[in-house]
């Protein structure tokens, strides 16, 4: 008996397209009608570790009468470079590849960052299309348009907002993902409850060991609910005029210690520890209530995400936050909770409540 699909909309208003993210089983049927009649090209963009995918999907395409190109590239962050998108960029070029043509992004978050990057420079922007195929890049990375690379000087600072003509999160793909990544991925899914969903807490306090796992009673409504927290938010502010930096809850120092661990850190691993700390900074600024900073270290901790990074790193993470796309000039800007499901803003904190909340999470 098939299940039945859930169809999310983002978009279609503040000028942007709208699209669907489809969640469910054995969405494959559906990638012809989202590359649609206009494409004589495809492009499937795949990590190593889905090398078997990107094929099978190649060869279904070029039966379907498309010139099919599977661009296979590096693992997770290794993809996420320059040169990776150059190599791209030369595949597109030798294959002729024109403006009505489509490029696929299967993968993990840095997959799809990658393949959206590629698809929103190519000739200015072509159509492109995520099938993620981890936890994360379902409920996150590949919902909203933002696409990137990153540079040594730090995460995604090279990037554009091309939202995809379409997500397919075939719920299947998630069986052959290691826990850890199954794992990391709980870690945005954990930030859309606090920031916006309680609901999506109450389900995974319920069973933290069920929700490590594809086969948790709750998989299916944990994604879904997700989504629908990322889609109501990008769909009012695409290009993060406000709203949507609600969305990097934790992501301030997250990002600071993947840059410090030169990417070698699992993206959902690194907002764990930053959410822990936003908590402490919302706390010790007097916003947030002691319950639910405390609930942040439960919660994490129960589904086995990390609460804590090396004290002695803090001046390099400092440093490094002062560059986060949320400073403007020489004011950092954190989000933190005024209370479970209210985010908001909290500017140039007092650098010894910073420390102070940092005393927490160091270790
Ligand atoms: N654009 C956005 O809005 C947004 C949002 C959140 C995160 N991100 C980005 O997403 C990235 C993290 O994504 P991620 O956590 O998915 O990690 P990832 O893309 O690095 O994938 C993790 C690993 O799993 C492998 N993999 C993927 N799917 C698999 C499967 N089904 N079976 C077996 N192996 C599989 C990948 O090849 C990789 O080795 C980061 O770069 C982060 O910055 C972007
Ligand atoms: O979609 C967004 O907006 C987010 O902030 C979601 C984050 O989970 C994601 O990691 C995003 O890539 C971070 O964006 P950045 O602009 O801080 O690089
Ligand atoms: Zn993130």
């Amino acid at each position: 008996m098939s299940e039945a699909v859930t169809r999310i909309q983002v978009g279609g208003t503040a000028g942007s397209e709208p699209y669907e993210v489809l969640v469910g089983r054995q969405l494959l049927g559906e990638l012809g009608g989202l590359i649609g009649d206009k494409a004589k090209r495809v492009a499937i963009v795949h990590p190593e570790a889905l090398a078997e995918t990107g094929e099978a999907l190649r060869a279904d395409l070029a039966e379907q009468g498309y010139e099919a190109v599977a661009i296979q590239v590096p693992n997770a962050e290794e993809a996420k470079t320059a040169e990776v998108a150059a190599y791209c960029w030369k595949a597109l070029g030798q294959s002729g590849f024109t403006r009505t043509d489509v490029v696929v992004g299967v993968g993990g978050g840095a997959t799809t960052d990658l393949a959206g990057f590629v698809a929103a420079t190519w000739l200015r922007g072509v159509r492109w299309i995520a099938i993620p195929t981890t936890v994360l890049a379902m409920v996150d990375a590949a919902v909203g348009g933002k696409t990137g690379i990153n540079t040594a000087e730090g995460k995604n600072l090279v990037g554009a907002f091309h939202p995809p003509a379409g997500v397919l999160c075939d719920l299947a793909a998630l069986d052959s993902l290691p826990v850890n990544d199954f794992v990391s991925g709980l870690a945005e899914i954990i930030k859309a409850g606090f920031i916006a969903d309680p609901v999506i807490l109450e389900l995974i306090e319920s069973d933290p060991q069920a929700a490590r796992t594809p086969a948790g009673p709750h998989t299916a409504e944990l994604i879904e609910r997700s989504i629908r927290v990322k889609a109501e938010v990008v769909s009012s502010d695409l290009k993060e005029s406000g709203l949507r930096e609600i969305l990097n809850y934790g992501h301030t120092l997250a990002h600071a210690i993947e840059k410090n661990e030169r990417y070698q850190w699992r993206h959902g691993a690194a907002v764990s520890v930053g959410m822990h700390f936003a908590a402490e900074l919302g706390r010790l600024a007097g916003r947030l209530d002691d319950a639910t900073a405390d609930r942040h270290r439960t919660v994490l901790e129960s589904v086995g995400l990390p609460l804590h990074y090396r004290y002695d790193q803090w001046p390099k993470l400092l440093e490094t936050m002062k560059v986060d796309k949320k400073s403007r000039g020489d004011l950092l800007r954190f989000i933190v909770l005024d209370g479970l499901g209210k985010p908001t803003v909290l500017e140039g904190p007092d650098p010894a409540v910073l420390l102070a909340a940092y005393g927490e999470v160091g270790e």
